[in-house]
């Protein structure tokens, strides 16, 4: 699948050979005025949703997530616009492979929808499913129907809407290995596209040991040879550094690297991408976001259920691999990076690879690690881990797991940044808390009485559920006296804003169709994210270290406040104010 693509001149039928090292900084150049796509426009006014910024079908200037212009290239040095995507002569076809599988049900297919339903996907675009189980075009139009379960299922023409869309459904049925199958596939994709430029989107929604199979495949025989084709990859992107580092190999025998959307669709979720708006446009955070003001930082993932069916992937990975190492990490990075030159993809890539290797990688003596217990409440019962039928007896795989981590840069040295991500937890949730120094010399000292770190400033970004960004401070209560207590400023998302936010998977995949690599991780990254946690993990292997058992429905193994307190630290999620 080499990086070349063929692109039809607006203004002209001639083809031109255009390679991506003649895009602009990465980026395409702007096509004004051409018979675009109602992709992503840039305005000020911007609302959560990815679809307030579309203006209208026709005639105006289609701009990347990153508010940078797509949809057109320039052709070296002349700057002729371009359309890429948005007229007559371009396809898009998306072949989700591993489409009988949960993810594909669950995500892929309600994102790919309610992108259609929003007007968000190309006038000629195609959906594909590919896998094993044997279905025709009918049979999987009624799979997509069935788990449809997405936002926009009660909203106004959903049924016409998904009848179109379910008219632009295909399947092909295929072993992941067999070349044969996929050039099946390709027959099936050059019927549908016909004689138009194709670009094609493929989504490994499978399981990890069968990319390499499937890439190979799917590059050899069903790569588009007109337009562009780009390739999706689900984690896990290995167990650890040396097999990511196969993996990539692996790929990049088929693929160049701007052709790997790697995803982690924490990335995706809107409280995530407004993080460097609100640090990078309001003057009252970014002179705070140094070692010189916050005290700590925490990054928690919670989930209310535990692997339920998912234990057989979940064994082979524990609770590190599947979110600290990925998720959490990932928002660290762009919590932590220094300011990057532009909002472009490889320049914020930069600068979170530059602060994962600041990083000092993890150390055992600062990780805690559980595993969920059974356990009875009134007439319910909820199973242990290992109860979980697809688990191996006696797993030691941890469920729960807290760390401290470090960045020894001079903005961030020695703050700790404490993670914290479990599985059947009391609660579920995902947060960023981050808490900032006591204020010296502070008049109102003794309204606080002698414990301090109540009285200290923390400002939470909820990302799950009800997205909310507060902070909090400390306020006189009203009245004659001089009472003090701590109120939040909050800005609840959705009491202030009245479009439903989009899934992560809505904005990651309207990206990779959009060639928009922002939100995807660069293998530089993987390397350095996987630096980090591969001696731990190898030693808590090596080891064999026994997690430590709490009850389902639990606040997790009271080793994460030990942990806490050895960093001076306490937990902002377990305070019992909010
Ligand atoms: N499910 C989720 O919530 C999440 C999943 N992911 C990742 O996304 C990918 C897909 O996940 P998910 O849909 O849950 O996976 P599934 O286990 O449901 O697998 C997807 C499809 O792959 C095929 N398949 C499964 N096992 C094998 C096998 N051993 N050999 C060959 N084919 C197989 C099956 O299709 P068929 O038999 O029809 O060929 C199955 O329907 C994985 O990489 C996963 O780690 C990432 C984040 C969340
Ligand atoms: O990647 C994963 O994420 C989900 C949680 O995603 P969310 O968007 O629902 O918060 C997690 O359940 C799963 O174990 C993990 O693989």
């Amino acid at each position: 699948m080499g990086g070349q693509l063929r692109l039809n001149l607006c203004s002209s039928t001639s083809v031109a050979t255009y390679s991506p090292s003649t895009f602009h900084n990465g980026t395409p150049y702007l096509c004004k005025k051409f018979n675009v796509l109602p992709f992503r426009t840039n305005s000020f006014n911007w609302v959560p949703g990815i679809y307030s910024r579309i203006q209208s079908r026709k005639h105006f200037e289609v701009m990347s997530s990153n508010g940078f212009p797509l949809n057109a290239v320039s052709l070296q040095d002349e700057q002729v616009p371009l359309t890429e995507l948005g007229n007559a002569e371009n396809t898009v076809s998306i072949t989700v492979i591993g489409a009988s599988g949960d993810l594909a049900k669950k995500k892929i297919f309600p994102a790919l929808f309610a992108l259609f339903y929003e007007d968000c996907l190309p006038e000629n675009f195609i959906v594909f499913g590919y896998s094993r189980t044997k279905m025709s075009d009918e049979e999987l139009r009624i799979m997509i129907s069935r788990t449809l379960t997405c936002r926009v299922d009660q909203r106004e023409n959903c049924e016409d809407k998904m009848d179109h869309f379910l008219e632009r459904c295909f399947y092909h049925s295929g072993q992941y290995n067999s070349e044969d199958a996929f050039a099946e596939l390709d027959c099936k994709l050059k019927e549908k596209e016909g004689c138009r430029v194709s670009n094609r989107l493929f989504y490994l929604s499978i399981p990890s040991n069968i990319f390499v199979d499937a890439v190979r495949c799917a590059s050899l025989k069903a790569s588009s040879t007109s337009g562009w084709t780009r390739v999706i990859v689900e984690k896990p992107f290995g167990r650890d550094l040396e097999s990511s580092n196969g993996l990539t190999r692996c790929l990049k025998k088929y693929l160049t690297e701007e052709q790997i959307f790697r995803i982690d669709h924490y990335l995706g979720k809107e409280l995530v991408e407004n993080l460097s708006v609100l640090r990078f446009s309001n003057l009252v955070f970014e002179p705070l976001w140094s070692r010189n003001y916050i005290r700590n930082v925490q990054f928690i993932f919670s989930e209310d259920f535990g692997t339920e069916g998912r234990g057989g992937y979940f064994d082979n990975y524990g609770i590190i691999r599947d979110i600290m190492q990925n998720h959490l990490l990932q928002i660290l990075a762009l919590f932590t990076m220094e300011t990057p030159v532009s909002m472009d993809a490889e320049d914020i890539r930069n600068e979170k690879v530059k602060v994962l290797r600041s990083m000092r990688p993890l150390q055992l003596e600062d990780v805690v690690l559980g595993q969920y217990k059974g356990h009875s409440k009134g007439s319910m019962s909820y199973p242990a881990y290992t109860d979980d039928t697809t688990v191996p007896n006696g797993s030691i795989t941890p469920t729960f797991s807290a760390a401290a981590l470090f960045i020894d840069n001079a903005r961030w040295d020695g703050v700790p940044f404490l993670m914290k991500a479990g599985k059947a937890l009391h609660t579920k949730r995902a947060e960023i808390r981050v808490q900032f120094r006591h204020v010296p010399g502070n008049l109102y000292k003794r309204n606080f009485g002698t414990d301090l770190d109540k009285a200290t400033n923390e400002l939470v970004l909820r990302l799950q559920p009800d997205e909310a960004i507060y902070l909090k401070i400390n306020n006189k209560v009203p009245g004659l006296g001089m009472r003090l207590d701590r109120s939040d400023l909050n800005l609840l998302y959705k009491a202030k804003y009245r479009g439903e936010i989009p899934d992560a998977y809505e904005r990651l995949l309207l990206d990779a169709i959009e060639g928009e690599r922002r939100l995807f991780i660069r293998s530089d990254e993987l390397d350095a994210a996987w630096a980090l946690f591969t001696p731990l993990l190898k030693e808590m292997e090596e080891k064999k270290i026994a997690p430590e058992l709490y009850p389902y429905g639990s606040r997790g193994p009271v080793g994460a406040h030990y942990l806490a307190a050895k960093h001076n630290v306490r937990w902002g999620d377990l305070s019992g104010e909010d």
